[in-house]
């Protein structure tokens, strides 16, 4: 069946395809409001509730001049939104990519605060950057440049512990949240709570163990949890184990990276291509993961690889038959000029908002089943809280128990030892580092959301986003019924 759509649409031409569906696709906030209206109707929530779930309470556009290295000033458009402060602080990411525009800052807001809810974390949803590509600015200008942005969302109270907590996203790291932090401490100097400020943080300076890895282990588990189900691997004709089958990677930045590695290195799974901007990398047999990170870093691009064919346009390796397509790039980079073309059975979605509303349609029709951006992807927001909570407790996971957990546990032991009559093994038992503890801590949350989407899609006999959508407009409903912001 799938074959069958993908060898016509190559008869039609591609050309042709796309001027058919080249029209405008719905923009990003607009494609959010009809996912929340979609949903709304298998909720017990109120009309006027839906309504105010798609609109954000706040936006701020800015305008921030910074000196350029040689003197010059230059000016660069910021955003924030917070999209739902039903519950405080709000959280999102920071984006600093080229052509960023306030609609799909707002977008990115309302996605965070329905991500947040499917995995059932009490914080509001935000987002927001810049609009610059940071790899033209100097190290010095990036500084200012952040320094500049964190400071004018302080005077605007836009940025706060107990009000929005700044992460990171496409085009930001971890020395970009320090800078962030630092500006804020200055700003704020007796906040006994300012390291809660910003998450994604070096770990010298608050961060957790596993916030880079997070969004990928997250994802990894959740693919599991999705397979694990019969009806779906039966409906897409495949097993429930995730190594015997083929995996193609859009984007090879911080998640797409760690997906690739887990899938390769846990599940022993065959990635056979890899897509970034500048090109792709095709092995019918398997990357090597390890070995296209090291090509890669070093390149800056999958082009070239050894262990693989090289492909200057990366759309070729993405139309290739394969299990699962991983989206992991930016938003829209599965839409209506490409989706006719891909040879999938499984879309899981690592990235943001990836699949546009036609390209969805014509895939699900096609049987092809979408597992959603906002559980998928949640590991990296759920990490982002733990950190947050670690600074706010000004303690790091597991410090006050541990060592009793140890002692409890070789009390079991020697319990056992003496009504089994043996002795106790010698050597200590391991105690859980803190990236033991985060781990577990996130393989708990991103199961409970894919367990909770299934029984929901099950329930009404509706596709996993959808299902997603509704758990949180009616956990977001609870809260606002019961919490802080009901007058
Ligand atoms: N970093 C995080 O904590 C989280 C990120 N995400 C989402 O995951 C996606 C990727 O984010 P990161 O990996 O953090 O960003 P990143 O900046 O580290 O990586 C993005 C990668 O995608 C590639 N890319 C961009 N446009 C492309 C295109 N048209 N075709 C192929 N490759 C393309 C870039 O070259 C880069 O390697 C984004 O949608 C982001 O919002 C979601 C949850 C958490
Ligand atoms: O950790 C965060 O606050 C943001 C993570 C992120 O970018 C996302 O979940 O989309």
């Amino acid at each position: 069946m799938l074959k069958q759509a993908a060898k016509k649409a190559f008869q039609v031409g591609r050309s042709q395809i796309y001027k058919q569906h080249a029209e405008k696709e719905a923009g990003s906030f607009s494609h959010l409001c009809t996912l929340i209206d979609r949903a709304a109707t298998y909720t017990r929530t109120p009309a006027s509730f839906i309504e105010s779930m798609k609109n954000c309470t706040h936006v701020l556009e800015l305008t921030i001049p910074i000196k350029r290295d040689d003197g010059t000033l230059d000016f660069f458009n910021g955003y924030r939104a917070h999209h739902s402060n039903h519950t405080l602080p709000m959280k999102g990411g920071t984006r600093y990519v080229p052509n960023m525009t306030v609609e799909d800052v707002e977008a990115l807001s309302g996605l965070t605060t329905m991500k947040l809810a499917c995995v059932d974390i009490p914080f509001g949803g935000a987002s927001g950057g810049i609009s610059v590509d940071p790899t033209q600015l100097s190290e010095k200008e990036l500084e200012r440049l952040t320094r500049r942005y964190a400071h004018e969302l302080f005077k605007a109270s836009f940025m706060g512990p107990g009000l929005d907590v700044l992460g990171p996203d496409v085009g930001t790291n971890s020395k970009i949240m320090a800078w962030m932090m630092d500006e804020y401490i200055q700003l704020a100097p007796n906040d006994t709570e300012a390291q809660g400020v910003v998450t994604g943080k070096p770990e010298a300076s608050g961060g957790i163990h596993g916030r880079d890895e997070a969004d990928g282990f997250g994802f990894c588990i959740a693919l599991k949890q999705f397979f694990l189900n019969q009806n779906l691997a039966e409906s897409i004709e495949v097993s429930s184990n995730l190594h015997d089958k083929t995996y193609i990677i859009h984007g090879f930045g911080t998640t797409g990276y760690h997906i690739a590695k887990f899938l390769h290195e846990k599940e022993k799974a065959k990635i056979i291509g890899v897509v970034e901007g500048n090109g792709a990398t095709f092995n019918k047999d398997g990357l090597d993961i390890v070995g296209l990170k090291a090509h890669y870093d070093k390149h800056k691009t999958v082009q070239g690889f050894s262990g693989g064919d090289t492909y200057t346009n990366g759309e070729e390796v993405l139309y290739k038959p394969c299990d699962v397509l991983i989206p992991a790039g930016d938003l829209r980079s599965i839409n209506s000029s490409n989706s006719h073309f891909l040879n999938c059975k499984v879309v899981a979605e690592a990235a943001n908002m990836p699949t546009t509303f036609k390209a969805e349609e014509l895939l699900t029709s096609r049987g092809v089943v979408i597992l959603p951006d906002v559980v998928m992807n949640s590991g990296g927001i759920v990490s982002s809280y733990f950190e947050y909570v670690k600074n706010i407790g000004h303690i790091s996971p597991g410090k006050l128990t541990k060592r009793w957990e140890l002692r409890a546990n070789e009390s079991i032991m020697k319990y056992i030892a003496q009504l089994l009559g043996t002795e106790m093994p010698t050597g200590e038992l391991a105690i859980a580092s803190d990236l033991d503890i985060v781990r577990a801590a996130l393989e708990d949350s991103m199961i409970s959301a894919v367990k909770n989407t299934e029984n929901t899609a099950k329930r009404f006999a509706i596709g996993y986003r959808d299902a997603a959508y509704v758990n949180a407009l009616n956990r977001i409903y609870e809260s606002v019924r019961f919490g802080q912001n009901a007058a």
